[in-house]
């Protein structure tokens, strides 16, 4: 049976909790039609707008009764997001498999992934989060909040935090139990809860998001999957993006990508991550692959007839 890690994008989930209700019936149809053609699933995704959502919410709290609601660490926000989505949707996908008579546990799993505290990305924030504003509003709202802006590949202007990579995922056992038995599994939802290592066997949140496209490449490798499948906002990646000779790729080799990683093709904080996190899953193993596309082409993605499809060589 052929293992897939299918990371979710921001299409998938939606931006706010009422588009999330809505866009997970969707992405459970597409995800309950790969079950139904017989692909083992493992569920990821994204957490930017909501884990920023979270923070802000809860640093309005702290700001207006400090005692009562003390500071909320970036770390929790993420932990609140990963629960929340998740639980949208591991109930969008559990009702979609009943309703097809397919009787298949479902479950998210609480993940939290190790990061070095020395990654030198807690220097530098460059992992957007939160709504998109123009750049006199994100000015002012980092003056206010005391926190970093940054321009998002052309969509305007976002909260960044810091980005460590993905070291570990602590409940890897749990995860790979639950695939080895058949089941659903929704995990590293957001990139996971980011901890570091501590003396004994304390972790400690971390402040920072971690990149979902990174850490979707780690799953993938430690579930040993035949293919990691990146869902966005686009069919295919293109060289030359939103220029009049843009052009579609559709199967690239390892070393292809590169080129064009290298060249720069990709903007950096969204569709770079989902090539180098695809280039290091598909570069890892002979017969391995990664599939970017559109959530409603996943199926067809995976039976090679549409998307980017990064192969070994
Ligand atoms: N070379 C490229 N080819 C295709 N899309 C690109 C490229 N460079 C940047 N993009 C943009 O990247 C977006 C996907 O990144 P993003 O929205 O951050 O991901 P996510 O789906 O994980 O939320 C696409 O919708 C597109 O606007
Ligand atoms: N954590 C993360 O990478 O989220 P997005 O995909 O929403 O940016």
């Amino acid at each position: 049976m052929t293992r897939v890690v299918v990371a979710l994008g921001g299409n998938a989930l939606g931006n706010n909790l009422k588009e999330q209700m809505i866009a997970v019936k969707t992405t459970a149809k597409s995800i309950a039609d790969m079950i139904e053609a017989g692909y083992e699933v493992i569920l990821t995704h994204g957490n930017g707008p909501q884990s920023g959502m979270i923070q802000l919410a809860m640093g309005e709290l702290t700001a207006k009764d400090p005692e009562t609601y003390p500071h909320v660490p970036l770390s929790v926000c993420v932990a609140m997001s990963q629960t929340y989505i998740g639980y949208d949707l591991q109930n969008a996908l559990r009702e979609e498999l009943l309703d097809r008579g397919i009787t298949k546990p479902v479950s998210t799993i609480a993940t939290q992934v190790v990061v070095d505290k020395e990654d030198p990305a807690f220097l530098t924030p460059t992992k957007p989060i939160g709504r998109f504003m123009e750049k006199d509003e994100a000015e002012l709202f980092a003056k206010e909040k005391g926190v970093q802006i940054m321009e998002d590949a052309g969509r305007g202007y976002r909260q960044v935090v810091a980005s460590p990579k993905p070291i570990e995922i602590v409940e890897m056992e749990t995860i790979k139990t639950l695939v080895a038995d058949g089941q659903s599994v929704i995990a590293c939802g957001g990139g996971g809860i980011p901890v570091t290592k501590e003396e004994g066997n304390h972790l400690k949140g971390a402040a920072a998001v971690i990149d979902k496209d990174y850490c979707s490449a780690l799953l993938a490798d430690l579930v040993d999957a035949d293919m990691l499948v990146v869902l966005t906002a686009v069919e295919k990646v293109a060289i030359n993006y939103g220029k009049p000779d843009q052009k579609d790729l559709g199967d690239v080799t390892v070393e292809e990508m590169r080129q064009y990683a290298k060249e720069g093709h990709f903007a950096p904080g969204s569709m770079l991550p989902k090539v180098e996190a695809g280039l290091q899953f598909a570069s890892s193993k002979p017969g391995r692959k990664t599939l970017i596309t559109l959530l409603e082409k996943a199926k067809d993605g995976i039976a090679g007839e549409t998307g980017t499809v990064i192969h070994f060589e």
